[in-house]
């Protein structure tokens, strides 16, 4: 079933899986579309996603400039760069929600639309709860849209993201709020789980239960993530890759280790330096 609510389209995303691993990204192949499919060529799984020179365009701004990138399945991708770089734009061409002007997209093997919506879980920046409802309620209403939603994974971030039940959503913090919308996300077996700033604006506290909700999503494996923000604090253990944007244009790609060695900083000392 399409979910039609727009907590069911926009706030109910599912964990990704496993560490993740930048990579660096790949041009397409001289002369073809984009090179051939590695998983007819090496037998490894096909990518998760996989932009071609893609652009985006609202009005006069350029919000995507040609960006490649390949995400291989099962990692955890840090997306970083200033306000207005496209790191929103980005995730909603792979969610299938904007439509890139030119370039070719493939998410999970497919082009997104609407069918591919109910693969992938997307929690956006914006909230859309309804203050009346507790969360209990809440929770079990977005549920219901999703044939995807994992109750066992749903008790184990629960507990993690310690949620009030039966408060009101209107009455909590926005780190609460927060915390809520990536159970919605997170408690979905979808394959690939894209979160846009889910640290934006959060206290230490609770950007570490977020950070734990992700981590133990990651620990079900098979899942790939893509995940926004501003500020590697806190969040840089969780990304085996990273990727910047500067201007629409993807200035920095590559595997979390291999840039770390190849600098000698950390991610956030990385990005400081990619972006001064
Ligand atoms: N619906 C829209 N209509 C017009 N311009 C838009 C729209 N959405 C985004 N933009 C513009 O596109 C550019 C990229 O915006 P986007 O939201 O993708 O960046 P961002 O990196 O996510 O920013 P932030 O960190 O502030 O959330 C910005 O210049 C923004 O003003």
């Amino acid at each position: 079933m399409t979910p039609r609510h727009p907590l069911a389209s926009s706030a109910a995303p599912s964990a990704a899986a496993a560490e993740p691993t930048v990579q660096a990204a790949t041009p397409p192949a001289a002369g073809s579309a984009g090179g051939p499919d590695p998983s007819t060529v090496t037998g490894t799984p096909p990518p998760a996603v996989c932009f071609r020179h893609v652009w985006k365009r609202y009005g006069s701004v350029e919000a995507l400039r040609d960006v490649t990138f390949t995400l291989p399945a099962g990692t955890v991708t840090g997306l970083v760069g200033a306000n207005g770089s496209g790191k929103s734009t980005l995730l909603k061409v792979a969610a299938g929600f904007v439509r890139p002007a030119r370039g070719e997209v493939q998410v999970l093997g497919q082009t997104p639309g609407v069918e591919l919506r109910r693969r992938v879980a997307f929690v956006a920046e914006v909230d859309p709860l309804d203050p009346w409802m507790t969360v209990d309620q809440t929770v079990r209403f977005v549920r219901s849209f999703f044939t995807d939603w994992d109750p066992e994974h749903e008790g184990e971030l629960r507990e993690i993201l310690e949620l009030p039940g039966r408060r009101r959503v209107g009455e909590l913090s926005k780190g609460m709020r927060t915390r809520v919308r990536l159970l919605l996300g997170l408690a979905r077996s979808a394959p690939l789980v894209l979160l846009d700033e889910p640290f934006s604006g959060i206290d230490p506290v609770s950007r570490r239960r977020i950070a734990d909700a992700i981590l133990a999503a990651c620990r079900r494996g098979g899942r790939t993530i893509l995940l926004s923000t501003h500020d590697l604090k806190d969040a840089e253990p969780l990304f085996d890759r990273l990727m910047v944007l500067a201007g629409g244009r993807l200035v920095l790609a590559g595997d979390a280790d291999e840039l770390r060695a190849r600098h000698g900083k950390s991610l956030d000392g990385i990005v400081e330096e990619v972006l001064a």
